[in-house]
């Protein structure tokens, strides 16, 4: 990837707007050494940040989903692999920094952004140290610009007072900044365009619920969560103009791994003739998995299913369990649209058509 100019970097923090508390924050940092990330798993109900000095501590903020999203994995990964090439001064250095790798890759399977941005620092630190960390920082930066440039793409789109149903959270908690499906809706109605959002609830983690909810109740926009297993009909009674998800890995095809939930939302938009947007930057198209039924769907723990957590009567966290003691749950975190049921991908270079050679076009630009 190229890095990011001085002038992109500075048109970039004189336009930053995701703000909490009017201050403005990215959703992962690195300050000396030590990386910072919002705790998502507190959101909406406690903002706080955790501090991950060591490499490892990075990889356990991945693992446990302080931080999650393809293009926020891709960020603290990416500043992980960094934080390993200062810890692997004191050690072997190469040895270190190759399980490093291993360790970091081993958080999640699916987002590709992960693996993109191992890659590309891990490759730096085989320099030095602070070419790692410089890589790092221009692949963070570079995501938040590309969540701007979607979202004016995606605002094209966008006819005025539209009705969006999104799925999970692809907004700026799962970026860097700016987001992906949402960046769209934050261009348009900073014009004015008066967006109203649907965001799915998105069980078992319940990202749309509490992250989407949240960011669009900051940000100021229209807004209603909805049910998993209302989506459809709300597309039958015509209340849905058009579908807007992330991504977490595009098959080269055009296939689309997204949070789980998404396939059938996609079924659905079809049979309604209802367009059908995928938002992506292109370090989550992943060009050497020839298709969708290819990729890596992570199985996450049963847990999540059975139990949920939110504030009791006293504002107190409290997980509570929502299932039969002694019944089993299966948790597959993610699903595979396939790209005959997408409208277009919406990437930082323009809007594409999610097929093969589209594809390549895009990742030669
Ligand atoms: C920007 S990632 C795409 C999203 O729609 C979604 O699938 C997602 O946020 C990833 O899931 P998560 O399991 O929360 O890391």
């Amino acid at each position: 990837m190229k890095p990011v100019s001085d002038k992109l970097r500075a048109y970039f923090l004189l336009t930053a707007f995701m703000k909490v508390n009017k201050q403005h924050y990215r959703s992962v940092w690195i300050d000396g050494t030590t990386v910072h990330l919002i705790e998502q798993n507190l959101l909406p109900f406690k903002f706080q940040i955790y501090k991950a000095p060591k490499y490892t501590d990075t990889c356990k903020a991945i693992k446990t989903m302080i931080t999650r999203g393809a293009g926020a994995i891709g960020g603290a990964a990416a500043f992980a692999m960094a934080q390993a090439a200062f810890e692997a001064k004191l050690h072997d250095y190469i040895e270190f920094i190759k399980t490093a790798r291993k360790t970091i890759e081993a958080t999640r399977p699916t987002a590709y952004d992960l693996f993109y941005s191992v890659e590309a620092v891990y490759a730096a630190a085989l320099n030095s140290p602070e070419a790692a960390l410089k890589k790092a920082q221009e692949l963070a930066d570079a995501n938040a610009a590309a969540g701007k440039a979607i979202g004016e793409y995606g605002n094209e789109i966008l006819d005025k007072n539209a009705k969006v149903l999104t799925h999970c959270n692809a907004g700026w908690l799962a970026f860097v900044d700016y987001g992906s499906a949402l960046a769209p809706v934050y261009v348009a109605n900073e014009k004015g365009k008066n967006i109203f959002v649907y965001a799915d609830e998105t069980r078992p983690r319940s990202q749309g619920a509490r992250l989407t909810a949240w960011e669009l109740h900051n940000q100021g926009i229209p807004h209603a969560i909805i049910a998993d297993n209302a989506a459809a009909s709300l597309m039958q009674n015509g209340k849905i103009d058009v579908l807007i998800t992330g991504a977490d890995r595009i098959a080269a095809n055009g296939d689309v791994a997204n949070k789980i939930g998404t396939l059938e939302k996609a079924i659905a938009a079809k049979y309604y003739g209802i367009p059908f947007y995928v938002t992506a930057p292109i370090s989550t198209i992943d060009p050497n998995l020839p298709e969708g039924t290819k990729i890596t769907i992570e199985d996450r723990n049963e847990d999540e299913v059975h139990y949920a957590t939110g504030p009791n009567a006293n504002n107190e966290l409290q997980t509570i369990r929502l299932t039969n003691p002694g019944s089993h749950a299966i948790n597959p975190a993610f699903d595979v649209t396939p790209a005959a049921l997408v409208t277009g991908i919406i990437t930082e270079k323009g809007i594409i058509e999610p097929n093969e050679k589209a594809i390549s076009v895009l990742l030669k630009k």
